[in-house]
């Protein structure tokens, strides 16, 4: 799979930041140099030459937590450095670099360090100024540091949401055929490091455009969803539902027993023919299921499911129909 969403914020994150560090701080290294201002000067080209260095990396490797990490930590040394050498007029640089902490490590680790920060460099100016202004301050800094805290938390939550959002079918919220073909790819990767061989069931709601043409498509939709939940309140938590077509879903049972997916298939077929989805007439539904040979790719072991399926449909509707494979792995499980 690709990067995850997260890594990829904090990547462009570290990479804007490094970038923009080292353009920022490079200019006042020269001038320093020029002011032969040594100290402040061999500071600056230490922490530049590591925004670029650390771009550099990132650029390259796509790796994020040690980069995170050492530019948090310099933004901190070079803030409490600067009040340590400049006075604590310079504290004023703290804050910025605070907020930057939480973009890179995280809100956790992010108020952990900044905390710690604030009482290193309330110690070094402790004696440096008036009693009010410590208190000023410390009370700023903290303040600081508890708003970007709700801020990260709010942001990642947002995040999350829209992450999950973007996994979910807008009318029947089941998971959508995106978060399938995820999930599909994954099982087919892990097969061979699991016990038994991954199961599909893929299933069709049976002359559902008659539905939409009889009783009107809003009518269509109350199906869909009132169909999503019926199968979604039987199936265990961890079998999840996918709509992965207009009237088209398919199943990933998972920590099922070996070769159980038809039976599982067969109840819900019943389930849906005894339950009363429409009171004008009844609604049925067609499966196929396939168990995932060694060496095939996913597209084919969906299609071998999508085969069976429509296997059931030529066999009357109603039915469940198993991918010959499916048996042929049943037997030699049975038979060893
Ligand atoms: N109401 C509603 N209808 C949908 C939606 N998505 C697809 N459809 C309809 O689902 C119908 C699918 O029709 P077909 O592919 O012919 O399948 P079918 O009528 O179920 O026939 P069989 O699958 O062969 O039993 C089409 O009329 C689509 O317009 C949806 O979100 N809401």
């Amino acid at each position: 799979m690709s990067m995850s969403t997260k890594m990829l914020f904090e990547r462009r994150v570290i990479l804007v930041l490094a970038g923009v560090g080292a353009l920022a701080v490079l200019p006042f290294a020269v001038i320093r140099l020029w002011q032969q201002d040594w100290a402040i000067a061999a500071v600056d080209s230490i922490v530049s030459s590591v925004f670029i260095a650390i771009f550099a990396y990132v650029w390259n490797t796509e790796k994020t937590t040690i980069p995170g990490f050492v530019i948090s930590i310099f933004f901190l040394l070079t803030a409490t450095l600067t009040v340590v050498l400049k006075g604590p007029q310079n504290i004023a640089w703290l804050y910025p670099s605070m907020i930057g902490v939480f973009f890179l490590v995280g809100r956790k680790w992010g108020v952990t360090v900044n905390v710690i920060t604030i009482a290193i460099v309330m110690a070094v100016i402790w004696n440096q100024v008036e009693p009010l202004d410590r208190l000023t301050l410390l009370l700023s800094a903290l303040a600081t540091n508890a708003f970007a805290y709700v801020f990260a938390l709010s942001t990642a939550k947002q995040r999350k949401l829209l992450a999950e959002q973007a996994r979910r079918d807008g009318l029947t919220q089941a998971l959508n055929r995106r978060a399938f073909e995820e999930q599909l790819n994954w099982l087919v990767s892990v097969h061979q490091r699991i016990h038994s061989a991954p199961e599909l069931i893929i299933f069709d709601i049976d002359h559902f455009k008659s539905i939409n043409d009889e009783f009107g498509h809003d009518q269509g939709d109350r199906v869909l969803i009132q169909l999503t939940r019926i199968i979604e309140a039987r199936l265990r938590a961890t079998d999840q539902l996918y709509r992965i077509g207009g009237e088209e879903f398919a199943i990933l049972p998972l920590e099922t027993q070996p070769y159980h997916s038809d039976s599982l298939a067969d109840e819900l077929r019943q389930l849906v023919a005894e339950s009363s989805l429409m009171a004008e007439r009844s609604i049925t539904i067609s499966a196929g299921v396939a168990a995932h040979q060694p060496d095939e790719t996913a597209e084919q072991w969906f299609k071998r499911a999508d085969k069976a399926l429509y296997e059931a449909k030529d066999a009357g509707r109603n039915c469940v129909k198993v991918s010959p494979s499916f048996d042929d792995t049943t037997q030699h499980a049975a038979a060893s």
